[in-house]
């Protein structure tokens, strides 16, 4: 090969790899085909799991809080032909491309750019991704058949197997945008429906703030006035996954008193629900390691309340303020721990406006 010939493959690669970076640009999710949506986190202030049922699932009765910490979904659809999203459909099944096909007629092309930014690394193939899960779940409800092809960027801050409901919050973050896409109302009952198909923490992003849930936990029963608190995230490198979460449970189940129940149904605000997790003795059986940041949470000046998030690995702490939750974050960083100081929030799954 001579050198010139040696330059110009070079440089075509140079340009195969910025036409790639491009296709993911900022720039590129600008534009009327192209959405921003903010998708929080959540923590479980009251999460009283009851009886196994006979589908699997466990009766659920929990009151679940936004936070402010947040994972941004750009989204992006474009009207394609059949013959282009049988392409993608080929090159997929090759290995060539990491794109997804949903939607009623497998005319639905969705390729995934995952960018972690907690440190974690986090890789899902398309298929799996709960966001792809949720176009292909809304394409289906609204019978959408036309060939389509939608590019997610998901920007992650939120851990993932943190009990932080980052991955459901992404795929409420994605009913919402298409939603708006597709000229549908994001309180359209076809949205809510199949939001509750997809899990008990997907339905309750797309109504966000403070809410309490009964059913398995997908079944909206009422709104409460949200907090304003600061709050400290702290969480061991492993995770918890919530299916290994809900078999130990049942190992050892252990009800959450009927006092505290009654508690927290009386209380009007975020800030008058009494903390419980009956799932925490659980998930700690399955990472030890979770007592110790449970006690050392507890140990923190200025840390008010300290609970498992949901079914692990984060733990919350209710902290005095907002400087006091970074100084304790700042802590727990130094112990070789993930941790954010944040805050209650009122946020929901929506898009960002005037974009
Ligand atoms: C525990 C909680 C608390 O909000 O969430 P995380 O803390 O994991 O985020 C929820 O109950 C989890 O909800 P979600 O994460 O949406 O669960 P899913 O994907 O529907 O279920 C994952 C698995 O958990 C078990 N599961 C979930 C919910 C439920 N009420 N009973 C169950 O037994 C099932 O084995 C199921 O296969
Ligand atoms: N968009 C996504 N973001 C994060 N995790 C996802 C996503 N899609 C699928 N997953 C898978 O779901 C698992 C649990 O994710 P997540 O919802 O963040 O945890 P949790 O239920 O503990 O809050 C991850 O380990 C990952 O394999």
């Amino acid at each position: 090969m001579t050198e010139n010939t040696q330059r110009n493959r070079e440089a075509e690669v140079n340009l195969l790899a910025a036409a790639r970076e491009a296709q993911w640009s900022a720039a590129a999710f600008m534009g009327p085909n192209a959405v921003k949506v903010v998708s929080p986190a959540k923590v479980n202030l009251l999460l009283s799991i009851g009886a196994r049922r006979p589908d699997g699932y466990h009766d659920a009765d929990t009151v679940m809080h936004a936070l402010a910490l947040h994972d941004t979904v750009y989204l992006r659809v474009q009207p394609a032909s059949e013959d282009e999203v049988a392409q993608l459909a080929e090159q997929a099944a090759a290995g060539r491309v990491d794109i997804a096909l949903g939607g009623p007629a497998g005319n639905l092309a969705v390729a995934i750019d995952l960018a972690d930014r907690t440190g974690a690394d986090l890789s899902v193939p398309a298929a799996d991704n709960l966001a792809f899960k949720a176009a292909d779940a809304l394409a289906r409800a609204l019978g959408r058949e036309g060939a389509e092809i939608v590019q997610l960027r998901i920007e992650k801050h939120i851990p993932a197997e943190g009990g932080l409901g980052g991955g459901s919050s992404n795929a409420a973050a994605v009913l919402v945008g298409l939603a708006s896409q597709w000229g549908v109302s994001p309180d359209d009952a076809r949205v809510v429906a199949t939001a509750q198909a997809l899990s008990a923490d997907v339905a309750f992003f797309l109504q966000g703030g403070c809410a309490q849930l009964g059913g398995a936990g997908e079944v909206l029963q009422r709104i409460l006035e949200p907090s304003r608190k600061a709050v400290v995230l702290v969480k061991p490198a492993g995770g918890v996954s919530t299916a290994a979460a809900y078999r130990a449970f049942d190992e050892a189940p252990a009800p959450v008193s009927a006092a505290l129940l009654q508690a927290a149904a009386a209380a009007a605000s975020a800030d008058g629900v009494p903390l419980a997790n009956n799932l925490a003795f659980a998930a700690e059986s399955l990472l030890p390691e979770l007592a110790g940041v449970r006690a050392w949470l507890a140990d923190q000046v200025g840390a008010e309340n300290v609970l498992l998030c949901g079914s692990g690995s984060a733990t919350f702490a209710v902290a005095e303020s907002f400087a006091e939750a970074s100084r304790i974050a700042t802590a727990a960083l130094s112990r070789g721990w993930w941790a954010r100081p944040t805050s209650f929030s009122g946020l929901r799954a929506a898009v960002v406006p005037g974009r």
